[in-house]
């Protein structure tokens, strides 16, 4: 099976690829594994680009990624659109991904290897993958979560592996790719994230069961709104969705986070005052993602006020097959929807629809572990 080492020299803190050189390389040859290609990619792109030429050539394909989630996401997206295309002549593909976590928040990475206080920077910490492959230990399968976004020229398909959002979540990703330079770590996630804090979002959600095909109709407004088909965090500490690992699911799903704030008492209508206050209890639930995920626990009480053992809880928590966010035609900041860290915009009086595939739609993509 070919060995092709893919690397993102930019990501993250822009070590990425010393890193490659310095600690990977050495293992794999070291252990006997020659490398048969090395791309260090050049713009955006080109680590899709990379993949679709491999998969010309051969149907399984061991990949080192040196990257964040981006460039994994524009692999599985090349993968699995290439596996599309190629489904007529019966071929399936496998990739087996041996990841070494250089970007900036490494979702998949840490939720497949959660890290203990200051494990992210040690040089073993981010070779566990590496290691992994070494010892020809078990893989793990990824769900590959399609989403059809509605927009100029026609519906556009992106797949997915860690997380599709709309509403702050998006505007959060949106906004903090403007930072990028003058602040290349997580920090320009909180930032981004005070900037938006007080802004609610128009819309409607259909989540569709897994399984049964049920519809669950959940009208607007939404502060947040996301679904990870893989992972528990978002960043290593942040624990947006924790029953993925506390309940590991059974079947090929997300789990969803939707926060509502008309479902709080407290809150009377939709004023700037409304949405100041409630950006407090906004506030809590980040936070409560921080503290080992301790939001989905969160409660309002009568009065509003939080973490109280009775009530409604604040987050409103499904594990789902899929869903479509319906954003309201006036509502411009409805529009922005993010793919794994990409942003895209839906089509005014458009949807974007989102579900996971099955086994047997779309190509083997699995993660050593
Ligand atoms: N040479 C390059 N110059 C500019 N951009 C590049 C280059 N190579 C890849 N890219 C782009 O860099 C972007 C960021 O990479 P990636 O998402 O992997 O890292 P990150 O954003 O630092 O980490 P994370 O997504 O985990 O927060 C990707 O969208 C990818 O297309």
């Amino acid at each position: 099976m070919p060995l092709l080492l893919v690397s993102n020299p930019v990501c993250g803190n822009g070590t990425g690829h010393q890193f490659v050189q310095q600690h990977v390389v050495p293992l794999l040859e070291a252990a006997g594994h020659k490398v048969d290609k090395v791309v260090v990619t050049t713009e955006p792109g080109h680590a899709g680009r990379a993949m679709a030429d491999e998969m010309q050539q051969t149907t399984e394909i061991t990949l080192v990624l040196s990257s964040g989630d981006g460039t994994l996401q524009e692999v599985v997206d090349a993968c699995t659109k290439n596996h599309w295309a190629a489904c007529r002549s019966n071929r399936k593909f496998v990739i087996s991904l041996v990841m070494i976590p250089t970007g900036t928040a490494n979702a998949l990475f840490s939720a497949l290897f959660p890290p203990t206080q200051g494990d992210v920077d040690l040089v073993a910490y981010k070779l566990k993958s590496v290691k992994a492959f070494l010892e020809g230990s078990h893989t793990i399968p990824l769900t590959l979560a399609v989403t059809s976004i509605e927009g100029p020229g026609g519906p556009r398909d992106v797949i997915g592996v860690v997380v599709t959002s709309t509403c702050l979540h998006a505007s959060i990703l949106h906004d903090s790719e403007e930072l990028r330079h003058e602040i290349p770590d997580m920090s320009r996630f909180k930032i981004a994230a005070a900037n938006n804090i007080t802004r609610w979002y128009g819309g409607k959600v259909n989540f569709l069961a897994a399984r049964s095909g049920h519809v669950y109709i959940y009208d607007g407004p939404f502060e947040y709104f996301l679904a990870t088909p893989n992972v528990d965090r978002l960043e290593p500490a942040f624990q947006i969705t924790p029953l993925k690992s506390r309940i590991p699911p059974e079947d090929k799903t997300m789990d969803a986070v939707v926060v509502r704030p008309l479902r709080d008492k407290a809150i009377q209508g939709s004023s700037e005052d409304d949405r100041k206050k409630f950006s407090n209890t906004a506030k809590a639930i980040l936070m409560g993602a921080y503290q080992q995920g301790s939001h989905v626990d969160m409660k309002y009480g009568d009065n509003g006020a939080m973490v109280v053992a009775e009530g409604e809880y604040m987050v409103e928590y499904l594990r789902c097959g899929g869903w479509e966010w319906i954003p309201d035609d006036d509502d411009a900041a409805a529009h922005l929807l993010c793919v794994d860290g990409a942003i895209f915009r839906i089509e005014r009086g458009g949807k974007a629809s989102c579900c996971t595939l099955e086994e047997h739609e779309g190509p083997l993509v699995r993660v050593y572990a």
